[in-house]
Protein backbone atom coordinates (compact mmCIF):
# COMPACT_ATOMS: atom_id res chain seq x y z
CA UNK A 1 0.00 0.00 0.00
CA UNK A 2 0.89 3.54 -0.57
CA UNK A 3 1.70 6.27 2.07
CA UNK A 4 -1.22 7.97 0.84
CA UNK A 5 -3.49 5.52 2.03
CA UNK A 6 -3.75 7.46 5.54
CA UNK A 7 -5.32 5.11 8.48
CA UNK A 8 -8.84 6.33 8.55
CA UNK A 9 -11.67 4.82 10.36
CA UNK A 10 -15.33 3.92 11.07
CA UNK A 11 -16.70 4.97 14.45
CA UNK A 12 -17.02 1.61 16.55
CA UNK A 13 -20.69 2.62 17.03
CA UNK A 14 -23.29 5.06 15.58
CA UNK A 15 -24.91 4.73 12.63
CA UNK A 16 -24.40 1.90 9.80
CA UNK A 17 -21.65 1.52 7.43
CA UNK A 18 -20.77 5.59 8.25
CA UNK A 19 -16.62 6.37 7.65
CA UNK A 20 -15.78 8.68 10.06
CA UNK A 21 -12.27 9.06 8.91
CA UNK A 22 -10.87 10.97 11.91
CA UNK A 23 -7.50 9.77 12.71
CA UNK A 24 -8.02 9.84 16.31
CA UNK A 25 -10.91 7.37 16.13
CA UNK A 26 -8.85 4.95 13.67
CA UNK A 27 -6.03 5.41 16.95
CA UNK A 28 -8.67 4.67 19.57
CA UNK A 29 -9.74 1.26 17.76
CA UNK A 30 -5.84 0.61 16.55
CA UNK A 31 -4.85 0.62 19.95
CA UNK A 32 -7.96 -1.34 21.46
CA UNK A 33 -7.04 -3.98 18.46
CA UNK A 34 -3.51 -4.04 18.62
CA UNK A 35 -3.00 -6.68 21.21
CA UNK A 36 -5.66 -9.32 20.32
CA UNK A 37 -4.01 -9.11 16.57
CA UNK A 38 -0.50 -9.27 17.69
CA UNK A 39 -1.03 -12.84 19.17
CA UNK A 40 -4.00 -14.12 16.79
CA UNK A 41 -2.63 -13.00 13.21
CA UNK A 42 0.63 -14.62 12.81
CA UNK A 43 -1.35 -17.80 14.20
CA UNK A 44 -3.70 -17.67 11.12
CA UNK A 45 -2.87 -20.07 7.71
CA UNK A 46 -3.17 -17.36 5.40
CA UNK A 47 -0.92 -14.95 7.32
CA UNK A 48 1.96 -14.28 4.54
CA UNK A 49 4.57 -13.25 6.95
CA UNK A 50 5.22 -16.27 9.30
CA UNK A 51 9.00 -16.13 10.90
CA UNK A 52 9.23 -12.35 10.26
CA UNK A 53 8.53 -9.52 12.96
CA UNK A 54 4.85 -8.47 12.91
CA UNK A 55 5.92 -5.16 12.82
CA UNK A 56 3.57 -2.41 13.77
CA UNK A 57 0.26 -2.61 12.86
CA UNK A 58 -1.11 0.30 10.90
CA UNK A 59 -5.19 0.44 10.07
CA UNK A 60 -5.32 1.26 6.58
CA UNK A 61 -9.88 1.15 5.86
CA UNK A 62 -12.42 0.61 9.30
CA UNK A 63 -16.23 0.58 8.09
CA UNK A 64 -18.90 -0.60 9.97
CA UNK A 65 -21.24 -3.02 8.93
CA UNK A 66 -23.37 -3.40 11.66
CA UNK A 67 -23.52 -1.21 14.95
CA UNK A 68 -23.26 -3.00 18.28
CA UNK A 69 -26.32 -2.68 20.12
CA UNK A 70 -26.64 -0.32 22.47
CA UNK A 71 -27.42 -2.76 24.67
CA UNK A 72 -24.94 -4.93 23.48
CA UNK A 73 -27.24 -7.92 23.47
CA UNK A 74 -26.90 -7.99 19.73
CA UNK A 75 -23.14 -7.99 17.56
CA UNK A 76 -21.62 -5.93 15.59
CA UNK A 77 -20.04 -6.07 12.37
CA UNK A 78 -16.43 -4.26 11.79
CA UNK A 79 -14.97 -5.04 8.83
CA UNK A 80 -10.97 -3.70 8.30
CA UNK A 81 -8.10 -3.74 6.77
CA UNK A 82 -4.99 -3.90 8.22
CA UNK A 83 -1.16 -3.43 7.37
CA UNK A 84 1.36 -6.08 9.41
CA UNK A 85 5.22 -7.09 8.58
CA UNK A 86 6.35 -3.36 7.32
CA UNK A 87 10.27 -4.33 6.86
CA UNK A 88 11.90 -0.70 6.87
CA UNK A 89 15.08 -0.84 4.50
CA UNK A 90 13.93 -3.28 1.71
CA UNK A 91 12.06 -2.84 -1.52
CA UNK A 92 8.62 -0.29 -1.39
CA UNK A 93 6.58 -3.52 -1.64
CA UNK A 94 8.11 -5.12 1.57
CA UNK A 95 8.90 -1.88 4.13
CA UNK A 96 4.88 -1.20 3.23
CA UNK A 97 4.23 -4.58 4.95
CA UNK A 98 1.27 -6.78 3.87
CA UNK A 99 -1.97 -5.81 4.43
CA UNK A 100 -4.69 -8.12 5.31
CA UNK A 101 -9.03 -8.03 5.18
CA UNK A 102 -10.65 -9.06 8.42
CA UNK A 103 -14.25 -9.16 9.12
CA UNK A 104 -14.43 -8.83 12.89
CA UNK A 105 -17.56 -9.24 15.18
CA UNK A 106 -17.79 -7.43 18.51
CA UNK A 107 -19.89 -8.93 21.32
CA UNK A 108 -20.17 -8.29 25.13
CA UNK A 109 -20.72 -11.99 25.78
CA UNK A 110 -19.48 -14.53 23.56
CA UNK A 111 -21.64 -17.85 22.96
CA UNK A 112 -19.78 -21.13 23.70
CA UNK A 113 -20.30 -22.01 20.09
CA UNK A 114 -17.92 -18.99 19.23
CA UNK A 115 -15.18 -19.89 21.19
CA UNK A 116 -12.87 -21.25 18.86
CA UNK A 117 -13.58 -18.07 16.48
CA UNK A 118 -12.13 -15.62 19.66
CA UNK A 119 -9.55 -13.44 17.90
CA UNK A 120 -9.63 -11.70 21.65
CA UNK A 121 -10.84 -9.48 24.18
CA UNK A 122 -8.83 -5.94 24.55
CA UNK A 123 -8.22 -4.39 27.72
CA UNK A 124 -7.83 -0.71 26.32
CA UNK A 125 -9.57 1.67 23.71
CA UNK A 126 -13.13 2.01 22.34
CA UNK A 127 -13.68 -2.04 22.29
CA UNK A 128 -11.95 -2.42 25.85
CA UNK A 129 -13.91 -5.65 27.85
CA UNK A 130 -15.86 -6.77 24.63
CA UNK A 131 -15.28 -9.90 22.52
CA UNK A 132 -13.90 -9.46 19.05
CA UNK A 133 -13.98 -12.57 17.00
CA UNK A 134 -14.05 -14.02 13.42
CA UNK A 135 -17.48 -12.39 12.04
CA UNK A 136 -17.71 -15.65 9.15
CA UNK A 137 -18.16 -18.06 11.66
CA UNK A 138 -21.24 -16.27 13.35
CA UNK A 139 -24.43 -16.84 11.05
CA UNK A 140 -25.84 -13.91 11.77
CA UNK A 141 -22.83 -11.92 10.35
CA UNK A 142 -22.20 -14.36 7.46
CA UNK A 143 -25.63 -13.28 6.83
CA UNK A 144 -25.60 -9.95 7.02
CA UNK A 145 -22.72 -10.00 4.48
CA UNK A 146 -24.75 -12.31 2.49
CA UNK A 147 -27.47 -9.69 2.04
CA UNK A 148 -25.01 -7.18 1.18
CA UNK A 149 -24.00 -9.02 -1.44
CA UNK A 150 -27.50 -9.24 -2.83
CA UNK A 151 -27.49 -5.56 -3.20
CA UNK A 152 -25.18 -3.60 -4.91
CA UNK A 153 -24.08 0.09 -3.64
CA UNK A 154 -21.77 1.52 -1.33
CA UNK A 155 -21.06 1.17 2.28
CA UNK A 156 -18.43 3.29 3.37
CA UNK A 157 -15.27 2.69 2.44
CA UNK A 158 -16.68 -0.46 0.39
CA UNK A 159 -18.39 -0.94 -2.81
CA UNK A 160 -20.51 -4.37 -3.49
CA UNK A 161 -21.06 -5.10 -7.35
CA UNK A 162 -23.59 -8.00 -8.62
CA UNK A 163 -23.61 -9.57 -11.76
CA UNK A 164 -26.85 -8.67 -13.65
CA UNK A 165 -29.32 -11.50 -13.23
CA UNK A 166 -27.51 -13.76 -11.17
CA UNK A 167 -30.02 -14.70 -8.30
CA UNK A 168 -28.65 -14.81 -5.36
CA UNK A 169 -31.54 -16.32 -3.00
CA UNK A 170 -31.61 -14.53 0.92
CA UNK A 171 -31.34 -16.50 3.95
CA UNK A 172 -29.41 -19.29 3.10
CA UNK A 173 -27.60 -21.36 5.76
CA UNK A 174 -23.40 -20.32 6.11
CA UNK A 175 -21.15 -22.86 6.84
CA UNK A 176 -17.08 -22.17 6.81
CA UNK A 177 -15.08 -24.07 4.95
CA UNK A 178 -12.68 -25.61 7.45
CA UNK A 179 -9.65 -27.25 4.88
CA UNK A 180 -5.88 -25.98 4.63
CA UNK A 181 -6.48 -22.35 2.50
CA UNK A 182 -4.62 -19.51 1.11
CA UNK A 183 -7.91 -17.23 2.02
CA UNK A 184 -11.25 -18.00 3.98
CA UNK A 185 -14.62 -19.46 2.08
CA UNK A 186 -18.31 -19.77 3.51
CA UNK A 187 -20.53 -21.62 1.66
CA UNK A 188 -24.14 -20.32 1.75
CA UNK A 189 -27.05 -23.20 1.77
CA UNK A 190 -24.84 -25.28 -0.96
CA UNK A 191 -25.86 -22.74 -3.56
CA UNK A 192 -23.21 -20.13 -3.38
CA UNK A 193 -19.47 -20.11 -2.19
CA UNK A 194 -17.99 -16.55 -0.72
CA UNK A 195 -14.43 -16.34 -0.69
CA UNK A 196 -12.88 -13.60 1.03
CA UNK A 197 -9.26 -12.90 0.08
CA UNK A 198 -7.22 -12.47 3.29
CA UNK A 199 -3.94 -10.63 1.64
CA UNK A 200 -5.31 -7.92 -0.48
CA UNK A 201 -3.70 -5.09 -2.71
CA UNK A 202 -4.47 -2.61 -5.08
CA UNK A 203 -6.16 -3.83 -8.59
CA UNK A 204 -8.74 -6.15 -9.57
CA UNK A 205 -8.01 -9.81 -8.20
CA UNK A 206 -7.23 -12.41 -11.17
CA UNK A 207 -10.29 -14.42 -9.54
CA UNK A 208 -12.30 -11.85 -10.47
CA UNK A 209 -11.13 -10.59 -13.48
CA UNK A 210 -10.78 -13.80 -15.53
CA UNK A 211 -14.14 -15.68 -14.17
CA UNK A 212 -15.57 -12.59 -15.43
CA UNK A 213 -14.47 -12.18 -18.64
CA UNK A 214 -14.66 -15.84 -19.54
CA UNK A 215 -18.77 -15.41 -18.42
CA UNK A 216 -18.69 -13.24 -21.48
CA UNK A 217 -17.45 -16.05 -23.73
CA UNK A 218 -19.96 -18.09 -22.47
CA UNK A 219 -17.46 -20.97 -21.17
CA UNK A 220 -19.00 -22.90 -18.92
CA UNK A 221 -16.11 -24.51 -17.30
CA UNK A 222 -15.32 -22.14 -15.20
CA UNK A 223 -18.20 -21.16 -11.84
CA UNK A 224 -19.23 -17.32 -13.46
CA UNK A 225 -19.20 -14.21 -10.38
CA UNK A 226 -22.83 -13.73 -8.94
CA UNK A 227 -21.56 -10.72 -6.31
CA UNK A 228 -18.26 -9.34 -4.93
CA UNK A 229 -17.15 -6.27 -3.18
CA UNK A 230 -14.45 -3.90 -3.36
CA UNK A 231 -12.79 -1.26 -0.98
CA UNK A 232 -11.90 1.75 -2.33
CA UNK A 233 -11.59 5.24 -0.47
CA UNK A 234 -10.38 9.27 -1.27
CA UNK A 235 -6.92 9.39 -1.19
CA UNK A 236 -6.70 5.73 -1.21
CA UNK A 237 -4.82 3.61 -3.90
CA UNK A 238 -6.24 4.35 -7.31
CA UNK A 239 -7.16 1.13 -8.22
CA UNK A 240 -9.79 -0.91 -5.57
CA UNK A 241 -8.56 -4.07 -3.76
CA UNK A 242 -11.02 -6.83 -4.47
CA UNK A 243 -12.06 -8.22 -1.08
CA UNK A 244 -14.28 -10.99 -1.84
CA UNK A 245 -16.55 -13.07 -4.72
CA UNK A 246 -19.63 -14.65 -4.45
CA UNK A 247 -20.15 -17.65 -6.63
CA UNK A 248 -22.20 -20.74 -7.15
CA UNK A 249 -21.35 -23.49 -5.54
CA UNK A 250 -20.90 -26.97 -7.32
CA UNK A 251 -22.38 -28.97 -4.86
CA UNK A 252 -21.53 -32.63 -4.29
CA UNK A 253 -17.99 -32.28 -6.17
CA UNK A 254 -15.05 -34.17 -5.99
CA UNK A 255 -11.63 -31.97 -6.92
CA UNK A 256 -8.95 -34.18 -8.52
CA UNK A 257 -6.44 -34.80 -5.61
CA UNK A 258 -9.08 -37.05 -4.21
CA UNK A 259 -9.78 -39.06 -7.44
CA UNK A 260 -6.12 -39.28 -8.09
CA UNK A 261 -5.79 -40.26 -4.75
CA UNK A 262 -8.86 -43.07 -5.35
CA UNK A 263 -7.04 -44.03 -8.31
CA UNK A 264 -4.07 -44.47 -7.19
CA UNK A 265 -5.31 -46.19 -3.32
CA UNK A 266 -8.05 -48.36 -5.30
CA UNK A 267 -6.63 -49.03 -9.21
CA UNK A 268 -9.45 -47.26 -11.42
CA UNK A 269 -7.97 -45.67 -14.32
CA UNK A 270 -7.29 -42.03 -14.13
CA UNK A 271 -6.30 -41.84 -17.63
CA UNK A 272 -9.64 -40.88 -19.53
CA UNK A 273 -10.00 -38.30 -16.88
CA UNK A 274 -6.88 -36.70 -16.97
CA UNK A 275 -7.15 -36.62 -21.28
CA UNK A 276 -10.54 -35.33 -19.98
CA UNK A 277 -8.85 -32.44 -17.80
CA UNK A 278 -6.05 -31.85 -20.82
CA UNK A 279 -9.13 -30.97 -23.17
CA UNK A 280 -10.70 -28.25 -20.82
CA UNK A 281 -7.63 -26.58 -20.08
CA UNK A 282 -7.19 -26.18 -23.63
CA UNK A 283 -10.73 -25.07 -23.91
CA UNK A 284 -10.01 -22.56 -20.95
CA UNK A 285 -6.78 -21.26 -22.87
CA UNK A 286 -8.82 -21.08 -25.76
CA UNK A 287 -11.96 -18.88 -24.07
CA UNK A 288 -9.10 -16.71 -22.19
CA UNK A 289 -7.27 -15.62 -25.68
CA UNK A 290 -10.71 -14.58 -27.31
CA UNK A 291 -11.55 -11.94 -24.42
CA UNK A 292 -7.97 -10.65 -23.43
CA UNK A 293 -4.79 -9.42 -24.94
CA UNK A 294 -2.02 -12.02 -26.04
CA UNK A 295 1.15 -11.33 -27.08
CA UNK A 296 4.60 -13.54 -28.99
CA UNK A 297 7.56 -13.39 -26.68
CA UNK A 298 11.01 -13.69 -28.86
CA UNK A 299 14.44 -12.59 -28.58
CA UNK A 300 15.01 -10.88 -25.36
CA UNK A 301 11.36 -10.69 -24.32
CA UNK A 302 11.44 -14.34 -24.09
CA UNK A 303 15.00 -14.79 -22.89
CA UNK A 304 13.96 -12.08 -20.08
CA UNK A 305 11.48 -15.36 -18.70
CA UNK A 306 14.44 -17.52 -18.55
CA UNK A 307 16.18 -14.70 -16.22
CA UNK A 308 13.15 -14.04 -14.25
CA UNK A 309 13.00 -18.17 -13.45
CA UNK A 310 17.46 -18.00 -12.62
CA UNK A 311 16.41 -15.12 -10.36
CA UNK A 312 13.78 -16.99 -8.37
CA UNK A 313 16.08 -19.97 -8.24
CA UNK A 314 18.77 -18.14 -6.69
CA UNK A 315 16.49 -16.17 -4.54
CA UNK A 316 14.74 -19.63 -3.04
CA UNK A 317 18.62 -21.08 -2.98
CA UNK A 318 18.98 -18.51 -0.22
CA UNK A 319 15.73 -19.89 2.22
CA UNK A 320 15.89 -23.32 1.14
CA UNK A 321 20.07 -24.70 1.39
CA UNK A 322 18.70 -28.30 0.13
CA UNK A 323 18.48 -26.45 -3.38
CA UNK A 324 22.17 -25.45 -3.34
CA UNK A 325 23.28 -28.57 -4.93
CA UNK A 326 20.80 -28.47 -7.99
CA UNK A 327 21.59 -25.01 -8.24
CA UNK A 328 23.94 -25.59 -11.36
CA UNK A 329 21.98 -28.15 -13.17
CA UNK A 330 18.65 -26.72 -13.10
CA UNK A 331 20.16 -23.03 -14.60
CA UNK A 332 21.59 -25.38 -17.53
CA UNK A 333 17.48 -26.13 -18.08
CA UNK A 334 16.92 -22.23 -18.10
CA UNK A 335 19.96 -21.49 -20.26
CA UNK A 336 18.18 -24.23 -23.06
CA UNK A 337 15.25 -21.83 -22.77
CA UNK A 338 17.49 -18.34 -23.18
CA UNK A 339 19.06 -20.41 -26.33
CA UNK A 340 15.92 -21.23 -27.58
CA UNK A 341 15.38 -17.17 -27.62
CA UNK A 342 18.85 -16.24 -29.22
CA UNK A 343 17.81 -19.01 -31.71
CA UNK A 344 14.70 -17.28 -33.05
CA UNK A 345 12.37 -19.49 -30.81
CA UNK A 346 8.90 -17.48 -29.90
CA UNK A 347 5.97 -18.12 -27.48
CA UNK A 348 2.72 -17.24 -27.46
CA UNK A 349 1.90 -15.70 -24.18
CA UNK A 350 -1.84 -14.67 -23.31
CA UNK A 351 -3.56 -14.78 -19.43
CA UNK A 352 -3.39 -17.94 -17.40
CA UNK A 353 -4.91 -19.68 -14.75
CA UNK A 354 -1.12 -19.80 -13.10
CA UNK A 355 -1.54 -22.18 -10.05
CA UNK A 356 -3.30 -25.03 -11.86
CA UNK A 357 -3.33 -27.97 -10.25
CA UNK A 358 -5.44 -31.50 -9.25
CA UNK A 359 -6.91 -29.07 -6.17
CA UNK A 360 -8.36 -26.74 -8.59
CA UNK A 361 -10.13 -28.49 -10.87
CA UNK A 362 -13.92 -30.43 -9.57
CA UNK A 363 -16.37 -32.14 -11.06
CA UNK A 364 -19.57 -34.04 -9.99
CA UNK A 365 -19.09 -36.49 -12.27
CA UNK A 366 -19.91 -40.77 -11.85
CA UNK A 367 -16.37 -42.75 -10.91
CA UNK A 368 -13.08 -42.41 -11.71
CA UNK A 369 -11.58 -43.09 -14.96
CA UNK A 370 -14.98 -42.05 -16.82
CA UNK A 371 -14.56 -40.76 -20.08
CA UNK A 372 -15.49 -37.16 -20.71
CA UNK A 373 -15.57 -36.44 -17.20
CA UNK A 374 -16.80 -32.78 -16.78
CA UNK A 375 -13.75 -30.93 -15.22
CA UNK A 376 -14.56 -27.25 -13.71
CA UNK A 377 -11.95 -25.04 -13.06
CA UNK A 378 -11.79 -23.02 -10.03
CA UNK A 379 -9.50 -20.33 -8.04
CA UNK A 380 -8.40 -18.03 -10.96
CA UNK A 381 -6.23 -16.29 -7.94
CA UNK A 382 -2.48 -17.07 -9.54
CA UNK A 383 0.62 -18.43 -7.27
CA UNK A 384 -0.39 -16.27 -3.58
CA UNK A 385 3.18 -15.62 -2.97
CA UNK A 386 3.69 -13.39 -6.04
CA UNK A 387 2.88 -9.89 -6.34
CA UNK A 388 -0.53 -9.16 -7.73
CA UNK A 389 1.34 -7.32 -10.82
CA UNK A 390 2.88 -10.40 -11.40
CA UNK A 391 -0.06 -12.84 -11.00
CA UNK A 392 -1.92 -10.79 -13.83
CA UNK A 393 0.89 -10.42 -16.23
CA UNK A 394 0.32 -13.05 -19.49
CA UNK A 395 2.46 -15.80 -19.79
CA UNK A 396 2.71 -19.15 -22.53
CA UNK A 397 0.02 -21.60 -21.91
CA UNK A 398 2.46 -24.04 -21.14
CA UNK A 399 3.13 -22.68 -17.70
CA UNK A 400 -0.62 -23.87 -16.44
CA UNK A 401 0.23 -27.60 -18.47
CA UNK A 402 3.57 -27.62 -16.45
CA UNK A 403 1.35 -26.78 -12.84
CA UNK A 404 -0.63 -29.76 -13.96
CA UNK A 405 1.98 -32.13 -14.57
CA UNK A 406 2.81 -31.12 -11.44
CA UNK A 407 0.40 -32.04 -9.13
CA UNK A 408 0.35 -35.46 -11.24
CA UNK A 409 4.04 -36.17 -9.76
CA UNK A 410 2.68 -34.89 -6.19
CA UNK A 411 -0.56 -37.73 -5.95
CA UNK A 412 1.76 -40.44 -7.39
CA UNK A 413 4.23 -39.11 -4.43
CA UNK A 414 2.08 -39.83 -2.08
CA UNK A 415 2.07 -43.38 -3.26
CA UNK A 416 5.86 -44.41 -3.60
CA UNK A 417 7.34 -47.05 -2.49
CA UNK A 418 10.92 -48.35 -2.50
CA UNK A 419 11.09 -50.64 -5.33
CA UNK A 420 7.74 -50.28 -6.93
CA UNK A 421 7.37 -48.71 -9.70
CA UNK A 422 3.42 -48.49 -10.19
CA UNK A 423 3.35 -44.89 -8.90
CA UNK A 424 6.01 -43.66 -10.86
CA UNK A 425 4.31 -45.15 -14.02
CA UNK A 426 0.76 -44.09 -12.82
CA UNK A 427 2.42 -40.52 -12.78
CA UNK A 428 3.67 -41.45 -16.27
CA UNK A 429 0.60 -42.25 -17.69
CA UNK A 430 -1.12 -39.34 -16.74
CA UNK A 431 0.94 -37.15 -17.69
CA UNK A 432 1.33 -38.34 -21.08
CA UNK A 433 -2.58 -38.35 -21.11
CA UNK A 434 -3.14 -34.83 -19.95
CA UNK A 435 -0.80 -33.64 -22.61
CA UNK A 436 -2.72 -35.69 -25.20
CA UNK A 437 -5.70 -34.00 -24.32
CA UNK A 438 -4.57 -30.83 -24.00
CA UNK A 439 -3.40 -31.01 -27.75
CA UNK A 440 -6.89 -32.71 -28.88
CA UNK A 441 -8.30 -30.39 -27.09
CA UNK A 442 -6.87 -27.37 -29.59
CA UNK A 443 -4.35 -26.42 -27.38
CA UNK A 444 -0.31 -26.31 -28.28
CA UNK A 445 0.94 -29.65 -27.84
CA UNK A 446 2.71 -29.36 -25.25
CA UNK A 447 5.44 -31.49 -25.78
CA UNK A 448 6.36 -29.58 -28.75
CA UNK A 449 7.43 -26.76 -26.66
CA UNK A 450 10.07 -29.02 -24.60
CA UNK A 451 12.48 -26.00 -23.64
CA UNK A 452 9.50 -23.80 -22.07
CA UNK A 453 7.65 -27.40 -20.80
CA UNK A 454 11.11 -28.02 -18.99
CA UNK A 455 11.48 -24.87 -17.73
CA UNK A 456 7.91 -23.88 -16.48
CA UNK A 457 7.90 -27.46 -14.58
CA UNK A 458 11.66 -26.75 -12.98
CA UNK A 459 10.14 -22.94 -12.06
CA UNK A 460 6.97 -24.57 -10.51
CA UNK A 461 9.11 -27.09 -8.99
CA UNK A 462 11.23 -24.56 -7.09
CA UNK A 463 8.60 -22.49 -5.75
CA UNK A 464 7.19 -25.49 -4.42
CA UNK A 465 9.74 -26.14 -2.28
CA UNK A 466 9.49 -22.64 -1.13
CA UNK A 467 5.69 -22.98 -0.32
CA UNK A 468 6.54 -26.04 1.37
CA UNK A 469 9.01 -25.01 3.24
CA UNK A 470 7.09 -22.49 4.31
CA UNK A 471 3.59 -24.30 4.89
CA UNK A 472 4.09 -28.03 5.28
CA UNK A 473 7.60 -28.70 5.74
CA UNK A 474 7.22 -32.15 5.74
CA UNK A 475 6.35 -32.40 2.23
CA UNK A 476 9.68 -30.52 1.14
CA UNK A 477 10.72 -34.16 0.15
CA UNK A 478 7.70 -34.33 -2.66
CA UNK A 479 9.36 -31.19 -4.76
CA UNK A 480 13.13 -32.05 -3.96
CA UNK A 481 12.66 -35.34 -6.01
CA UNK A 482 11.29 -33.47 -8.95
CA UNK A 483 14.39 -30.98 -8.38
CA UNK A 484 16.96 -34.19 -8.55
CA UNK A 485 15.59 -35.28 -11.60
CA UNK A 486 15.05 -31.76 -13.32
CA UNK A 487 18.94 -31.03 -12.64
CA UNK A 488 20.25 -34.82 -13.48
CA UNK A 489 17.96 -34.26 -16.72
CA UNK A 490 19.41 -31.32 -17.67
CA UNK A 491 22.75 -32.23 -16.84
N1 LIG B 1 -17.51 -23.20 -6.87
C1 LIG B 1 -17.16 -24.14 -5.99
N2 LIG B 1 -17.91 -25.22 -5.79
C2 LIG B 1 -17.57 -26.19 -4.88
N3 LIG B 1 -16.49 -26.10 -4.10
C3 LIG B 1 -15.70 -25.02 -4.26
C4 LIG B 1 -15.97 -24.00 -5.21
N4 LIG B 1 -15.00 -23.05 -5.12
C5 LIG B 1 -14.16 -23.47 -4.16
N5 LIG B 1 -14.58 -24.67 -3.65
C6 LIG B 1 -13.94 -25.42 -2.55
O1 LIG B 1 -13.29 -24.49 -1.71
C7 LIG B 1 -11.90 -24.80 -1.59
C8 LIG B 1 -11.10 -23.51 -1.50
O2 LIG B 1 -11.30 -22.73 -2.67
P1 LIG B 1 -10.10 -21.97 -3.37
O3 LIG B 1 -10.68 -21.06 -4.39
O4 LIG B 1 -9.09 -22.96 -3.86
O5 LIG B 1 -9.53 -21.12 -2.15
P2 LIG B 1 -8.05 -20.69 -1.73
O6 LIG B 1 -7.62 -19.62 -2.69
O7 LIG B 1 -8.24 -20.16 -0.35
O8 LIG B 1 -7.14 -21.91 -1.78
C9 LIG B 1 -11.58 -25.63 -2.82
O9 LIG B 1 -10.52 -26.50 -2.60
C10 LIG B 1 -12.87 -26.36 -3.06
O10 LIG B 1 -12.92 -27.53 -2.28
O1 LIG C 1 -4.57 -24.01 -3.74
P1 LIG C 1 -3.74 -22.81 -3.42
O2 LIG C 1 -4.03 -21.65 -4.29
O3 LIG C 1 -3.77 -22.44 -1.98
O4 LIG C 1 -2.23 -23.27 -3.82
C1 LIG C 1 -1.17 -23.41 -2.90
O5 LIG C 1 -1.35 -24.58 -2.13
C2 LIG C 1 -1.29 -25.83 -2.85
C3 LIG C 1 -1.42 -26.95 -1.81
O6 LIG C 1 -2.66 -26.90 -1.20
C4 LIG C 1 0.05 -25.96 -3.57
O7 LIG C 1 0.01 -27.15 -4.39
C5 LIG C 1 1.02 -28.11 -4.21
O8 LIG C 1 0.47 -29.21 -3.48
C6 LIG C 1 -0.62 -29.88 -4.16
C7 LIG C 1 -1.03 -31.06 -3.27
O9 LIG C 1 -1.51 -30.60 -2.05
C8 LIG C 1 -0.18 -30.39 -5.53
O10 LIG C 1 -1.29 -30.97 -6.21
C9 LIG C 1 0.37 -29.23 -6.35
O11 LIG C 1 0.86 -29.72 -7.60
C10 LIG C 1 1.51 -28.56 -5.59
O12 LIG C 1 1.98 -27.42 -6.31
C11 LIG C 1 0.21 -24.78 -4.50
O13 LIG C 1 1.49 -24.88 -5.14
C12 LIG C 1 0.15 -23.48 -3.67
O14 LIG C 1 0.25 -22.36 -4.52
Amino acid sequence: MSDSSAPRTARASGSQGQSAPPRAQGSALLRSLSGPLANWLPEQRWFAGKGRPLGELALISATELLPLSPTGTAPGLLHLLVRAGARPGRSPESAAGDCYQLLLGVRTALPDALGPALVGRPTEGPLRGLAVYEALHDPRLAGLLLERLRTPGRLGTLTFGRAPGAAIPSGLAPRVLTGEQTNSSVVFGDAHILKLFRRVSPGVNPDLELPLALARTGCARVPAPAAWFEAHWPGGPEEPLTLGVLQPFLAGSTDGWQLAQRSLAEGPDFTPAAHALGRATAEVHAALAEVLPTDLLTGRRLEGIALGMMERLDQAVEVVSALRPYRDGLRRCYAALADHAARGGGARVQRLHGDLHLGQVLTADGPVGEAGAHWTMIDFEGEPARPLADRREPGPPVRDVAGMLRSFDYAACQHQVDGDSRAAEWSRANRAAYCAGYADGGGEDPLAERELLLSYETDKAVYEVLYEARHRPSWLPVPMMAIRRLAEAAA
